[in-house]
């Protein structure tokens, strides 16, 4: 569960990001954020993953105040949120496996635990076979797959994604999204920021649209409703 109460948020240069957003996300839900550039959509998707923290409001994350929140109980609640990015953002020197092994080491789990589910989010995300490569001999689509893999492999109850086909070809972008699909219906939230007016209007799912730091619009089985 996701809920933001009356969210400003103000960048130090000056730059109003968000003016007064309040919203519900239930467990479970799959959700397209929407609108035009600068509207505030990343900065929506910040303030969840609380790289960036709110001017003003309170934002809840399963239960959990992240602006009160204890310094040590910081690790455990951004554990339960995986991130996706449109550029990947792989580590260039680790391989497919070792990108993925590495979200699990950084939470000290069992090196035993770490090979048997690293190999399982492989094979989910269809690279069974490419654990070795580089992400430089991977294409745009199998470098999004790990970087899916690599968010989910701590079994995150959110995955937040800011426009994670943003970088892809149609086909490529529809194999993507039948994952965080199958990632939604195996019990994780997906929030994800979108450009792509193709996806959200075949994929019918909740759309919240964003715009001049204001949600305009919130729509179960919503469209994308601009023209780019
Ligand atoms: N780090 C920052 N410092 C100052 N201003 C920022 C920062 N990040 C975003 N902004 C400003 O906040 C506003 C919202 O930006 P944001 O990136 O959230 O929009 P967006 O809807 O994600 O846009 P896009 O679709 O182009 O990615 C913009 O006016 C932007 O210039």
């Amino acid at each position: 569960m996701i809920e933001m109460q009356d969210i400003y948020k103000t960048y130090p240069d000056g730059g109003q990001a968000l003016r007064g957003v309040s919203v519900r996300v239930e467990r479970n839900e799959f959700v397209y954020i929407v609108g035009p550039s600068g509207a505030g959509k990343s900065t929506f998707m910040k303030l969840i993953y609380r790289e960036e923290r709110p001017t003003k409001g309170t934002i809840f994350v399963n239960g959990f105040n992240l602006e009160k929140l204890k310094q040590r109980k910081i690790p455990f609640v951004r554990r339960n949120i995986g991130v996706i990015f449109q550029d990947f953002k792989l580590l260039p020197k680790m391989t497919a496996y070792e990108n993925i092994a590495f979200a699990m080491e950084v939470i000290e789990a069992p090196s035993r635990v770490i090979k048997k589910r690293t190999q399982e989010v492989l094979e989910l995300v269809r690279l069974k076979d490419k654990g070795n490569a580089y992400p430089n001999q991977l294409s745009g689509g199998e470098q999004q797959r790990v970087a899916i893999a690599r968010a989910i492999v701590n079994n995150p109850t959110v995955i937040v994604a800011d426009e994670p086909t943003g970088n892809l070809d149609p086909e490529t972008s529809w194999g993507i999204m039948k994952l965080l699909e199958e990632i939604n219906f195996r019990g994780a939230t997906i929030i994800m920021a979108t450009h792509n007016k193709d996806i959200v209007n075949t994929m019918r799912k909740r759309v919240i649209a964003i715009e001049n730091g204001l949600i305009a619009r919130d729509e179960q089985r919503g469209e994308y409703g601009y023209e780019d």
